[in-house]
C-alpha cells in the first residue's frame, strides 16, 4: 500500500477530486453532511504527504476555535506530529490576532495590545457617550456598537464613515465612532472587528509584509466560506491573489450570519473572482437519515433565489421527524428530558450524543432547570462562561495590565480590587491629573507624589501598587530590567500567573471570601493556573518543533496566552466526549453533528425571529438557520413548540412556526403531550407546579385571544390575552361598555359566547 492510499481511503470520486486538486483555485459547493470539512482535512494531509508541500506553507481557516481544534486533531492522525504542528489551522480572528502581534510595530500598536470582548467594548462605548454628553436613551450603546461593527465589516473607518453620513443619526454615530476608536487607541486595544480591519490595512499598506505572508501561506483553505464578510474576503484574497491556490468550501443554504455582515456574494461570485476555478459538487450526504434529509430539503426549497442542490443518502430511512406540541415551555423541557432519558436508558444512547438547540440564549434557562432536576448531565456551549466569571476577569485584567501598560480600562478594574486603599475619589483625582497633564494614567503609578490632590496615605498605596506592577512587568520582560541577563532561565508562565494571583492579593481575598463558603472562586483561580500551564506546555512543544525552544521568553508566552483567552467563543465549550447533553444556540451548532437533536421554541416570533417579520430576506436567513439546525441531526430529530410561552414575564399564546407547516406530512409525526391529561399531570416539571400549570393552560385554552365572552357584571367583551399562572391565571378582557379589565379566571365566572 502506498503512503497516500490511507489519505484517499473511503472517499467518493468527487471528494477524491477535491482532495487531490493541487494548484489553482477550487470551490467545493455542497450541502450539509456531504464531507466538505472532511475534504479540507484530507487535502491538508494529501498536500503534505502526497505532494511534498511544506506543512509550513499550508493555512486552513475554520469558523470556530472548536472546529479548528478538531481539524488539527484529525490532521495529526494523518501526518506526523511534527508536520501537523507546522501547518496553520486557525479562525480568521485568531490568524489576524497573531499577525497583528507579529507585525505590531508596523501598525503602531504595542505587541501586548489588548483584545476587547463585548463587555470591555460596552464599557468603552459608555465612556465615549459620556465624554460626548450623548443621551443613551436615543443612542443606546448596543446599537451604536452594532452600527460601528457594520461599518468596520465594510472596511469603513471613522473618517470614512463620517464622510458618507448623510443624516443626523449617522452623523452622531460618526462622532461616537471617532470617540470610541480614540478610547480604544488610548488603551492600546482592538475590538474583534478591528482584528480584521487592521489585518487588511497591514496587508494593504506594507507590500513587504504581504509578500512575506504570500510566500508563507501558499495553500489557503477556507471552510464555511458562505459566512465570510467583506474584510475576511479581502484578507483571503490578498493572501492568495498571486499564487491562486485558494480552496473554499461552503453551502449558500447555510449562510446564517448575514445579520453580522457576512456577504453571501463571496461564495456566489467565487468563479468571477477566480476565473480559473474548478468547481466540485458533492451530492451524497453521510450524516442523516433519508427522512431528516427529506424534511430539510422540503423546508429549504421555500427560499427563493437559490440554486437547488440534489442531496441523497445511502443511510436508512429512519424514524419520522417528531413535531412535539406542548402546553408551555415547562412541559416542553419536561418532555425533552423524559425522551432523552428514555433514549439513554432503553436505547443506550450516550448523553454526549444528544443536543438541544434554540434560537435565543434565554430559552436555555427552563431547559437547564429541568435537566438539573431530572439529574441529566448537561453542558452549555457558551465558551466564554469560565472567562466571564468575576474572579477570572479580575485575574485576566491583572495580566493584561502587566502586558499592556496603555490598557487603562483593565487598570481601572483592578486598581482597587481587592481593596488596597485607593478610593474612587483618589482614582478620579488621578484621572483628572493625567488628563490635565496629558500623561498616560499608568505612569502615575510610578510617580503618585505629583498628584497633590491625593493624601499621603493614598499616595503610599498607589506607590506600593505601582511597585508591584513594575516588578511583574520586569519579570515578564515588558519593561527592561536594569541588569538584564539574556541567558538567565525564563520563568514559567504558570509560576508567573501564580505570582500575580498572590502578589495582587486576589488569592487571599477569595480564600477569605465569606460569601463563597465552598471556595468555588478560589478553585476557579486554580483552574486558571492549570489552563496557563497547559497552554504553556503546548506552546513550548510547538516552539521546540519549530526549533525555537531556546528563545521562548515569558513575555511571548504571556502575550500568546492572553490572545487565546480573548478569542474564546460560543462553540468552544462543547466536548461531547464528556458524556453530557449539549445545549446551544442554532448559530453555535453550525458544522457540528449529533445522533439526536431536539430543537425547542419552534414558534413564530422565535424561529423565525420577530425581527424577520417584514423582511423577506431576513425570513430566508431564519429558514436557513432552521435548515442548519435540522441538518445537524443524524438519526432522530424533535421539533418542539409550546402553546404558551412566557417572555419578559408575560405569558402569551404562541403560533407554531410556519417552518413546521412547510414540512410534508409523510416525513413527520405529530406528538401532542399538551392534550394528554396524564402527561400533563405527571411530574414532568421537576417538582410541583405541574398540575397547576396544566390547569392554567387548559383554562387559557378555553379563552383564546379574540374570543367573545360575557361577564355577569361587565357584560360583553373580547379576550385580549391570558396569562397562565396556576390558580391565579388572569385574563385581560376588553369590555364593550366597561373598558379593559384584568380578571382572575377562577373567580370571574366568564361565559364563552359561541358565534
Ligand atoms: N466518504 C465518506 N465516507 C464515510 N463518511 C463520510 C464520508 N464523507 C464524509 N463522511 C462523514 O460524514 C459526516 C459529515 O461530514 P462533514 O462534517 O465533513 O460534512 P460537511 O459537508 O462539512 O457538513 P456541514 O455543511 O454541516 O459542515 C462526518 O461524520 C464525516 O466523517
Ligand atoms: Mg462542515
Amino acid at each position: 500500500m502506498s503512503e497516500i492510499d490511507p489519505l484517499l481511503e473511503g472517499l467518493t470520486e468527487p471528494q477524491t477530486q477535491a482532495v487531490t486538486h493541487v494548484d489553482g483555485p477550487l470551490l467545493v459547493l455542497a450541502g450539509p453532511g456531504s464531507g466538505k470539512t472532511r475534504v479540507i482535512t484530507r487535502r491538508i494531509a494529501y498536500l503534505v504527504k502526497g505532494v511534498g508541500i511544506a506543512p509550513w506553507n499550508v493555512l486552513a481557516i475554520t469558523f470556530t476555535n472548536k472546529a479548528a481544534g478538531e481539524m488539527r486533531d484529525r490532521v495529526a492522525q494523518l501526518l506526523t506530529e511534527r508536520q501537523a504542528r507546522a501547518t496553520t489551522v486557525a479562525t480568521f480572528h485568531s490568524l489576524c490576532a497573531r499577525l497583528i502581534r507579529q507585525y505590531a510595530d508596523r501598525l503602531g500598536l504595542p505587541p501586548g495590545y489588548s483584545i476587547y470582548d463585548t463587555a470591555d467594548q460596552k464599557r468603552a462605548m459608555k465612556q465615549a457617550l459620556e465624554d460626548l454628553e450623548i443621551n443613551t436613551k436615543n443612542f443606546p450603546p448596543a446599537s451604536m456598537l452594532s452600527s460601528i461593527s457594520n461599518a468596520k465589516n465594510d472596511l469603513l473607518d471613522a473618517a470614512g464613515f463620517a464622510k458618507q453620513a448623510s443624516n443626523f443619526y449617522d452623523r452622531t454615530v460618526a462622532k461616537v465612532y471617532t470617540k470610541y476608536q480614540a478610547i480604544l487607541e488610548r488603551n492600546g486595544a482592538l475590538d474583534f472587528d478591528d482584528l480584521l480591519l487592521k489585518t487588511v490595512s497591514l496587508l494593504k499598506q506594507h507590500p513587504d509584509v504581504l509578500a512575506e505572508l504570500r510566500e508563507r501561506f501558499q495553500y489557503v483553505m477556507i471552510d464555511e466560506y458562505q459566512d465570510t464578510n467583506h474584510a475576511q474576503f479581502m484578507i483571503a484574497n490578498a493572501l492568495s491573489a498571486e499564487h491562486q491556490c485558494i480552496m473554499c468550501t461552503g453551502d449558500p443554504d447555510q449562510s446564517i450570519y448575514g445579520w453580522r455582515g457576512a456577504n453571501i456574494q463571496n461564495i456566489l461570485e467565487f468563479e468571477q473572482h477566480y476565473p480559473a476555478a474548478e468547481v466540485v459538487r458533492l451530492e451524497q450526504n453521510y450524516r442523516s437519515t433519508k427522512t431528516i434529509l427529506a424534511a430539510a430539503d422540503a423546508l429549504i426549497v421555500n427560499n427563493r433565489g437559490r440554486r437547488h442542490k440534489e442531496l441523497w443518502t445511502d443511510n436508512p430511512t429512519g424514524d419520522p421527524v417528531q413535531i412535539v406540541t406542548c402546553a408551555d415551555e415547562r412541559q416542553e423541557a419536561g418532555w425533552v428530558a423524559e425522551e432523552f432519558k428514555r433514549l439513554h436508558e432503553e436505547e443506550n444512547v450516550a448523553w454526549g450524543q444528544m443536543a438541544v438547540f434554540y434560537r435565543i440564549n434565554s430559552l436555555s434557562r427552563v431547559m437547564e432547570e429541568t435537566l438539573r432536576n431530572s439529574s441529566i448531565p448537561y453542558q452549555i456551549a457558551r465558551g466564554t462562561a469560565f472567562y466571564d466569571r468575576k474572579e477570572i476577569k479580575d485575574a485576566i485584567a491583572y495580566l493584561r495590565v502587566v502586558a499592556n501598560p496603555s490598557d487603562e480600562v483593565n487598570l481601572l478594574r483592578v486598581i482597587n480590587t481587592p481593596a488596597r486603599g485607593i478610593s474612587a475619589a483618589s482614582v478620579k483625582a488621578m484621572q483628572a491629573f493625567a488628563l490635565a497633564n496629558n500623561q498616560p494614567f499608568d505612569e502615575l503609578l510610578g510617580d503618585p507624589l505629583r498628584v497633590t490632590a491625593l493624601n499621603s496615605r493614598a499616595q503610599n498605596s498607589v506607590a506600593k501598587f505601582g511597585k508591584t506592577v513594575d516588578t511583574w512587568r520586569t519579570t515578564a520582560g515588558i519593561v527592561a530590567a536594569e541588569n538584564h541577563d539574556p541567558t538567565a532561565p525564563q520563568p514559567s508562565l504558570r509560576g508567573f500567573v501564580e505570582d500575580v494571583l498572590r502578589d495582587s492579593g486576589l488569592e487571599t481575598f477569595y480564600r477569605n471570601d465569606k460569601s463563597d463558603p465552598d471556595q468555588e472562586r478560589l478553585a476557579n483561580l486554580g483552574e486558571l493556573v492549570t489552563s496557563a500551564q497547559q497552554f504553556e506546555e503546548e506552546y513550548l512543544f510547538e516552539a521546540e518543533q519549530a526549533g525555537e525552544y531556546e528563545q521562548v521568553h515569558l513575555r511571548e508566552k504571556l502575550l500568546a496566552f492572553l490572545e487565546q483567552v480573548a478569542l474564546v467563543s460560543d462553540a468552544d465549550g462543547v466536548d461531547s466526549s464528556q458524556g453530557s447533553v449539549t445545549l446551544m444556540t442554532l448559530h453555535a451548532a453550525k458544522g457540528l453533528e449529533y445522533p439526536v437533536v431536539a430543537m425547542i421554541g419552534v414558534e413564530d416570533g422565535l424561529l423565525p425571529h420577530d425581527r424577520a417579520n417584514d423582511d423577506p430576506q431576513e425570513l430566508e436567513e431564519e429558514r436557513r438557520l432552521a435548515f442548519v439546525g435540522i441538518t445537524r441531526a443524524e438519526e432522530r430529530l424533535y421539533l418542539c413548540h409550546g402553546k404558551y410561552r412566557t417572555v419578559f414575564g408575560q405569558t402569551m399564546p404562541t403560533i407554531r412556526s410556519r417552518f413546521l407547516t412547510e414540512l410534508p406530512a409523510d416525513v413527520v409525526e405529530e406528538v401532542d403531550p399538551s392534550s394528554d391529561p396524564h402527561a400533563m399531570e405527571d411530574d414532568l416539571f421537576g417538582g410541583g407546579g405541574g398540575t397547576q400549570r396544566s390547569l392554567a393552560a387548559k383554562q387559557a385554552g378555553q379563552f383564546p385571544p379574540g374570543a367573545l365572552v360575557k361577564h355577569p357584571q361587565f357584560g360583553l367583551g373580547r379576550v385580549v390575552n391570558v396569562s397562565p399562572m396556576g390558580a391565579h391565571t388572569r385574563a385581560k378582557i376588553d369590555f364593550t361598555t366597561s373598558g379593559t379589565k384584568t380578571l382572575i379566571l377562577q373567580y370571574a365566572r366568564l361565559e364563552l359566547i359561541d358565534v
